[in-house]
């Protein structure tokens, strides 16, 4: 008795041959990050290479949310790509977060495990400046820290301001593609790594501005605009000690690099108050959905 083929059939064969193209392309694409990470360890330079390359990745899942169309969810290909991506930078060498997850807030394990992948190696620490200690001593490759709050008395990115160009840098901030079914935080993350800030496009930078002295937000806002940097959010730190600095976290609307010109003409602007500024990285500004 022969069978004959129903539509479903047909269809069903249709989505085989789709996943086969699809298994193929996967497959070939592995095979190009490895070459990738063999050209990154050949930088000639000497220092351990480091694979991550979080502005890349952001630009990429740009490009491709710019051309989706169909009914495909567009944030499950972000989902889908973002455990692609962490599984393809695990070919090229070793790789870890470590996640400020207290026990009784979890709530950004699932912003990491959604942006970094359900296989990536992944701790839970009880403080941000746990999360950045895994990072310096590179037991981590990727520490997750809430995003800066004003009314935190003490807070971990004081940790990060240092002109040392070895030191954890801000790299990304999570989620970005949404925050899905994830539990609890609605607060958003971010990424400390030691990857250099690259720009994307539509960046925002991290300065630390170290001031000894006086000096209110309002004339620290008007320094910044009058040098081309417009400052979106601020966080002070002061120092116990009377005498000891104050630090600015400063939101800037735009890429800047350490070399940036804006950045001497800030140290210069602010001339006779003694005032150390620093970029502490950055992050590609998330995807939007509708
Ligand atoms: C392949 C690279 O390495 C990593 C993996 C990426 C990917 O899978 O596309 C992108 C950026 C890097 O985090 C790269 O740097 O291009």
């Amino acid at each position: 008795m022969t069978q004959t083929s129903t539509p479903l059939d047909d269809l069903r064969r249709e989505i085989d041959q789709i996943d086969d193209a699809i298994h193929d392309l996967l497959m070939r694409r592995a095979a190009v990050v490895e070459r990738i990470g063999l050209a990154k360890g050949a930088d000639g330079s000497g220092a351990p290479p480091v694979f991550l390359r979080p502005a890349r990745e952001a630009t990429i899942l740009r490009r491709l949310m710019a051309r989706h169309a169909g009914s495909f969810p567009a944030q499950a290909i972000v989902r889908m790509w973002r455990e692609m991506i962490t599984a393809l930078t695990r070919l090229q060498g070793p790789f870890a977060v470590a996640v400020y997850a207290p026990e009784d807030r979890r709530g950004f394990w699932d912003v990491a495990r959604d942006h970094f992948g359900s296989f990536v190696p992944m701790t839970a620490v009880n403080t941000p400046a746990a999360a950045l200690r895994a990072v310096s001593e590179g037991t981590a490759t990727v520490g997750i820290v809430p995003y800066p709050a004003e009314d935190d008395s003490d807070p971990w990115w004081r940790f990060l301001v240092s002109a040392d160009a070895r030191r954890p840098q801000i790299v990304a901030r999570l989620p970005f593609g949404g925050r899905g079914n994830g539990r609890g935080e609605d607060r958003d993350a971010l990424a400390i790594a030691m990857v250099p800030h690259e720009p994307t496009g539509d960046d925002r930078t991290l300065l630390s501005i170290e001031i000894l002295g006086d000096l209110s937000r309002g004339r620290l806002k008007d320094m910044l605009e009058a040098c081309g940097l417009p400052p979106v959010s601020f966080c002070t730190w002061h120092s116990k000690d009377a005498a000891g600095p104050s630090i600015h976290l400063v939101e800037i609307a735009d890429f800047v690099d350490p070399a940036d010109p804006r950045m001497t003409a800030l140290r210069e602007r602010s001339g006779e108050i003694p005032v150390r500024v620093n970029t502490v990285g950055g992050y590609a500004v998330p995807l939007q959905f509708a």
